[in-house]
């Protein structure tokens, strides 16, 4: 018996391309699904104004395989030195759609992010002026503070008060893990939403840490309890129209990974679709797949949803996917959900 449901081609609101051979080799592991990403700007150096968007832009446009329909959105990654008029002409023209905030040494390549929110004030009233979306890794990074309570310490600590103070500024709380980020995007009416990615669907932090330390399963922020897996399950499923999907796929080599000190990241580019419907159709929610993954994210960005279909199909046996993908820059393995996938992109 085979069963399949057609959706509208899905967006990924929160992707990590890198660069060069990195970017040439993980590329069509998105592009064959996805219409359009969220491209993070978190590169060595990082993408900080719109004459660097516009050249990123040029470089994955390039590295697009022969044939291939995708759009990169691109985004400014903020720092304490952004000029309100750059970010706001690039806004304008359309080149970018999102500023990306890090706090300084919250995550890969956030050295360049903010220490001092009050430096960053004029640019978020710009921002705000122009309705144009603020997307945040949201964990505070003091040493005090315990690396699983995090994002809930950002909540109150710097995301409630940025947002008392910029009102109309447009918010995506990006990859969320708890239960916490949940409760307080469903607490607001507007100018809040938050993207989920496919592994902390699947994983929490007993998948990371017993029986050995898998460094594949390590990203950041890292995956909590088992209830807050399944308050982020409840939240993508439930159709509710400020969650929806930015795998968060951050590709890096086997090498960097499987390290002393090891990067953060899980890539899940390749499988997300499969697994997004076997995750959907286990909390029997597949007739809001689509909401989650095409629907959600461009009324959120104000953008039209995608014209093309994307049609999944379940079979009797389960897909292979390659374990790694190879790249000119190493060898990047491909997140593994811990059980066999039976859905895949017709
Ligand atoms: N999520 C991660 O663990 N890593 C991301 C950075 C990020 O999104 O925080 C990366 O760029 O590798
Ligand atoms: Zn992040
Ligand atoms: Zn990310």
């Amino acid at each position: 018996m085979t069963k399949s449901i057609t959706l509208r081609r899905p967006d990924d609101w929160h992707l990590h391309l890198r660069d060069g051979a990195m970017l040439q080799g993980i590329l069509p592991e998105t592009s064959r699904d996805f219409a359009r990403a969220i491209i993070m700007p978190n590169l060595v150096p990082p993408v900080v104004t719109g004459a660097d968007a516009q050249a990123y832009r040029d470089r994955i446009l390039a590295a697009l395989p022969e044939g291939d329909q995708f759009e990169p959105l691109m985004t400014l990654y903020l720092t304490e030195g952004t000029d309100p008029e750059d970010l706001a002409a690039a806004a304008a023209s359309g080149l970018i759609k999102a500023v990306k905030l890090y706090p300084a040494g919250a995550t890969t390549n956030s050295h360049g992010g903010v220490r001092d929110f009050d430096k960053v004030r004029g640019v978020l009233e710009k921002m705000a002026e122009i309705g144009l979306p603020l997307c945040m890794h949201g964990e505070v990074v003091d040493h005090d503070v315990d690396i699983f309570d995090r994002e809930a310490v950002f909540i109150d600590k710097v995301l409630e008060p940025i947002r008392r103070a910029t009102p109309g500024l447009p918010v995506v709380m990006e990859h969320i893990t708890t239960k916490n980020g949940v409760d307080y995007v469903r607490s607001a009416e507007k100018d809040l939403a938050a993207t989920i990615t496919t592994h902390h669907l699947v994983i929490n932090r007993n998948h990371i840490l017993v029986g050995g330390i898998k460094p594949h399963y390590y990203c950041l922020p890292v995956a909590k309890r088992e209830e807050h897996r399944l308050a982020l399950r409840e939240a993508a499923t439930s159709g509710d129209a400020r969650f929806f999907l930015g795998t968060d796929s951050a590709p890096h080599i086997d090498a960097l990974k499987e390290h002393a000190c090891g990067c953060a990241g899980c890539f899940t580019a390749t499988n997300t679709m499969s697994i997004l419907a076997h995750v959907f159709e286990e909390d029997g929610a597949l007739d809001r797949l689509e909401n989650f993954t095409s629907l959600n994210g461009p009324a959120y960005y104000r953008l039209p949803v995608n014209d093309g279909t994307l049609t999944l199909v379940k079979g009797e046996e389960p897909v292979v996917y390659p374990a790694k993908i190879e790249t000119g820059a190493g060898p990047v393995t491909v997140f593994d959900p811990g059980y066999p996938l039976y859905w895949r992109v017709a």
